[in-house]
């Protein structure tokens, strides 16, 4: 799939990621479900679920490997490691759902496992058990482990049209 059905950015700073997953377990504290452990979908889970094992207090944390995406081209779905129970008793944690491909998956091999994600785009949102925050389904959510900080040139001499060097 091409990159065309993304119009917008929604860049997310490690502060922020930080404060949405808080606010994320902030919800997940209030359902009052205590989680045998937190299943990480890689990689994008990964440090989202570091976050949210540190804020529950919880220890076991295993991985469910999928890749579906070359940066912002969607490819077939692979399953590099999956997981021999059927989640009960699990949180399950992502980054984001999107088109729900993903989601859809991982929920046909844990379909007792409690689904979260910090972002939910309106059509993955329904596979989801509970989001933090709804995005627009032509936003692309930069993250900040695929970020860096570089230079840019003055306002005053990009008004000039001096090249950028
Ligand atoms: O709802 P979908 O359309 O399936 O998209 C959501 C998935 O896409 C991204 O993973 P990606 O496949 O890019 O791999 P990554 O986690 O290693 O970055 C993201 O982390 C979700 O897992
Ligand atoms: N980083 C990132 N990965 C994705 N995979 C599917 N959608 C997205 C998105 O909006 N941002
Ligand atoms: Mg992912």
């Amino acid at each position: 799939m091409s990159t065309e059905r993304y119009q917008a950015h929604l860049t997310i700073s490690w502060d922020r990621l930080h404060r949405d997953v808080r606010a994320l377990c902030h919800g997940l504290l209030a359902r009052q479900t205590s989680f045998k452990g937190i299943i990480a979908i890689t990689r994008g889970g990964l440090i989202p679920a570091a976050l949210v094992a540190r804020e529950l207090d919880v220890r076991l944390i295993d991985t469910i490997c999928i890749k579906s995406y070359d940066h912002m081209d969607q490819g077939g779905l692979q399953v590099l490691k999956g997981i021999d129970h059927d989640g009960d008793g699990w949180l399950l944690i992502d980054d984001l759902v999107d088109t729900g491909k993903t989601a859809r998956a991982v929920r046909d091999m844990l379909p007792r496992a409690f689904f979260a994600t910090i972002y939910a785009k309106p059509e993955g949102k329904p596979l989801v058990d509970y989001c933090l925050e709804d995005v627009g389904q032509d936003t692309w959510i930069q993250f900040p482990w695929d970020m860096g900080l570089s230079y840019i040139e003055p306002l005053v001499s990009r008004q000039h049209g001096e090249p950028e060097s």
